[in-house]
Order: structure tokens, then sequence, then C-alpha cells
């Protein structure tokens, strides 16, 4: 199964001149989903870690069901207001914006080691900020994986002190 043909690629969405890569369609095919989960797991399965965390929406996607799959917790980094408990906040670019992530703060323990997981690498900007709160509550970043990589964005030059691992390239 090519993964690459479950996804589908809108031209200029949200706006002009993005190639958005649509991966609904992947994920309405049960097997495709589920392949998809499993090679996450696989590319990480040589890293020890305590606890996966994924950014709002998308990252929800990938990292529960690898938190189910591998038993580990899955923390959840969200959009400004949606987290209810004291949370610490950053702020970041997007490709077509910027935007600002929270996370709980006594959701990581000091040292704990973590696993960031997302649906798409583009500028890095997103993962950037989410590791920022993590090491900012003490957390340690063994690896960040994501299902696709825009390769041409260069996100790995933003994430470049980290090991990045992604499954799918464009
Ligand atoms: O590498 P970056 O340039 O930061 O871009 C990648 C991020 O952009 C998308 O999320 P988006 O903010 O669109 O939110 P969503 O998951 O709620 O759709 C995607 O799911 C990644 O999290
Ligand atoms: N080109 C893209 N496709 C899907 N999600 C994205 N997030 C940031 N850039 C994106």
């Amino acid at each position: 199964m090519n993964l690459k043909d479950k996804i589908r690629v809108v031209e200029d969405f949200p706006k002009e001149g993005i190639s958005f890569k649509d991966i609904t369609t992947l994920l309405q095919d049960g097997k495709a989903y589920k392949r998809a989960v499993d090679l996450c797991i696989e590319a990480v399965k040589d890293k020890e870690f305590d606890i996966i965390i994924g950014p709002e929406a998308r990252g929800f996607l990938i990292g529960a069901p690898m938190s189910y799959a591998t038993g580990k917790g899955f923390v959840p980094v969200r959009k400004p207001g949606k987290l209810p408990y004291e949370t610490v906040k950053y702020e970041y670019e997007l490709e077509y914006g910027t935007d600002a992530l929270e996370i709980h703060r006594d959701s990581i323990k000091p040292g704990q080691k973590v696993l960031i997981v997302d649906d798409l690498l583009a500028t890095g900007g997103t993962i950037l900020s989410t590791i920022k709160l993590i090491e900012q509550l003490g957390g340690q970043v063994v690896s960040v994986l994501f299902l696709i990589e825009l390769e041409f964005l260069n996100g790995r030059d933003t994430l470049k002190d980290y090991d990045v691992k992604s499954v799918i390239k464009y």
C-alpha cells in the first residue's frame, strides 16, 4: 500500500501558494490509517520514552493511537484558552500565519523522556514551540516524529538539535 496515494493534495488552501496535504482521505481508510500509525510506531521502536505529546488538532490523530498501542500516556498541547488548569504558553509562526500553544503546567514531570508526534512538518514552528513548552517544564525530548515531512521547507533545520523522523516525504 502506498500511503502517499491516500493523501489528497489541495492546491491554494488555506491561501494561494500553499499545497495542502489533506490526511482526511487517509484517515477515512481504516487500513491506511492503521498502516500509517504502525509505521510511526516502527519509526521510534528503538527510542525509550515515558510519554507522547502531540499538538492540536492533527497531532492528536497520530499521537493518541500511538499512545494506545504503546501503553504510554498522551499529553495534549492546545491552542490558547482550551486547557482548563494552569498552563504555560508559547507563540510561534506557521507556514500560513501565527498562533500560540499551551500545555498544562503539571503534565510533564522534570526529567521525563518525551516523544513528540505530529501529522506534518512544514517550517517546524509548531514543534519548536512545543519543544520550548516541554523544556520549560523540565521534560527531555528524545525524538520528534511526523507522519509527513515537507522537505522543501527545511523544517529539519529549525529542529537541528533534535532527533527528527518522518514516514512520508514530499
Ligand atoms: O511546521 P509548521 O510550519 O509549524 O506547520 C505544521 C503544523 O501545521 C498544521 O497544524 P495547524 O496549525 O494547521 O493546526 P491543526 O492541526 O489544528 O489543523 C500541522 O498539523 C502541523 O501541526
Ligand atoms: N502544506 C501543508 N499541508 C497540510 N498541513 C500543513 N501545515 C502547514 N503546512 C501544511
